[in-house]
């Protein structure tokens, strides 16, 4: 649960912008009750039917875990301890009744964290579903949220498949400054740490800084950087990075690539060119082709997606910059509008701030929801 703490402390911002906000939407029109209601949730179904078991056989040696913990009341009675010391313990809760205009109030909040209309709006539906009328606090509505977002995260939360081909190539598009470079050291530095070989190309010869900075974090992570004149053609290098992943037998090659969206055209024909030449080598290449996005651009990040699948064949997303930002939100709207695999989240400047994505853990963050170790 460390990872999660650290998560949740960098997403602090996005996390205390939802957190505040449901808990000022159940305090606007809510009322305080007693603790200890009976539990806002029915029990849920059983995810799989269970067969009653036959008269002969024997019975179970491990109970199954339960998929859903059972519902906890919202504060547990004070231990004796507490009770004797006289610790305060909150006696009512605020609760607020679930109809259409407290429902209007969560779909803005939700926009306006960054999760499109679209989203908002199907998540807002789906939490209410069943469950209008009904009394809810703040805790229980972050319960919720986060159970539907983790619900729409689950299916995309994929590390980077590995294939036994040799060299794996990934290919890493995205705008500049997205955080290319940073996200290749990091990954380069973890494929080394897990024993794998790694060959990284500077293939964005138009920047001098974007080759020196490669330079930097290949030097941090014991990784070759294979690197052009400025100005030539990235191509080139990456036919020649190619060989010589394939002549040192490593495991992985990691090709940076231009960012400059500015020239859509130029960028197109850039990319084109270096899958042409490196299927030259190896037909079945690039074998990954990772989108970097910065979180903190927002919305934007839905159309630089919409551009990079036109100009490239993205199979899937690396999220930079979670830490810190308030449109962590974005991620649910990627998610829920493209399905692309999230392989990691970048939570960080430092060569181990690439983690892989945990949709309950992101969740929680998000909501700003305790999870429990
Ligand atoms: N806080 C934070 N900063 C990050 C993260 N990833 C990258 N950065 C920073 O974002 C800035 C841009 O990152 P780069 O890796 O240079 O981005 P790039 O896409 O390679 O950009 P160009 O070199 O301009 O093409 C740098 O200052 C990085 O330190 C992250 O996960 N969190």
């Amino acid at each position: 649960m460390a990872f999660f703490q650290k998560l949740k402390d960098r997403l602090f911002k996005s996390s205390s912008k939802l957190d505040e906000g449901l808990d000022a939407i159940v305090e606007d029109g809510g009322t305080e009750e007693a603790v200890a209601p009976p539990p806002a949730e029915p029990a849920p179904p059983p995810a799989d039917p269970v067969p009653p078991p036959a008269a002969h056989a024997p019975p179970p040696v491990v109970a199954p875990a339960p998929v859903t913990p059972p519902p906890q009341p919202e504060a547990a009675r004070p231990g004796l301890l507490g009770r004797l010391m006289g610790r305060a313990v909150p006696q009512t809760v605020v609760r607020r009744t679930l109809d259409d205009e407290m429902l209007e109030q969560l779909e803005e909040l939700l926009i306006a964290a960054d999760m499109g209309v679209d989203t908002a709006l199907r998540v807002t539906a789906n939490m209410a579903e069943g469950r209008m009328g009904r009394r809810l606090s703040s805790d229980e509505i972050k319960q919720l949220l986060a159970t539907e977002i983790a619900r729409i995260m689950e299916p995309v939360a994929r590390p980077m498949p590995l294939f036994p081909k040799r060299p794996q190539v990934v290919l890493v598009v995205g705008v500049n400054g997205s955080g290319k470079t940073t996200t290749i050291g990091k990954l380069a530095s973890q494929f080394r740490a897990a024993g794998k070989s790694v060959v990284i190309a500077a293939g964005d010869t138009f920047r001098a800084a974007a080759v020196e900075q490669l330079q930097v974090w290949g030097d941090r992570a014991g990784v070759p950087v294979l690197t052009a004149p400025e100005g030539s053609d990235p191509a080139s290098l990456a036919f020649d990075a190619m060989t010589r992943a394939q002549e040192d037998g490593a495991d992985l090659l990691l090709i940076d690539t231009a960012g400059r969206l500015q020239n859509r055209q130029d960028l197109m024909e850039e990319l084109a060119k270096i899958v042409r030449v490196i299927r030259k080598k190896d037909e079945t290449a690039p074998h990954n082709t990772l989108l970097v996005l910065d979180a903190t651009t927002g919305q934007n990040a839905l159309s630089q997606v919409d551009i990079f699948r036109k100009i490239a064949d993205v199979s899937g997303l690396v999220m930079t910059k979670l830490d810190g930002t308030a449109k962590g939100g974005v991620l649910v709207a990627l998610a829920d509008r493209f399905g692309l695999p999230i392989h990691a989240i970048g939570v960080g400047e430092q060569i181990d701030d690439l983690a892989p994505f945990d949709p309950e853990e992101f969740a929680a963050a998000l909501t700003g929801l305790d999870l429990k170790a």
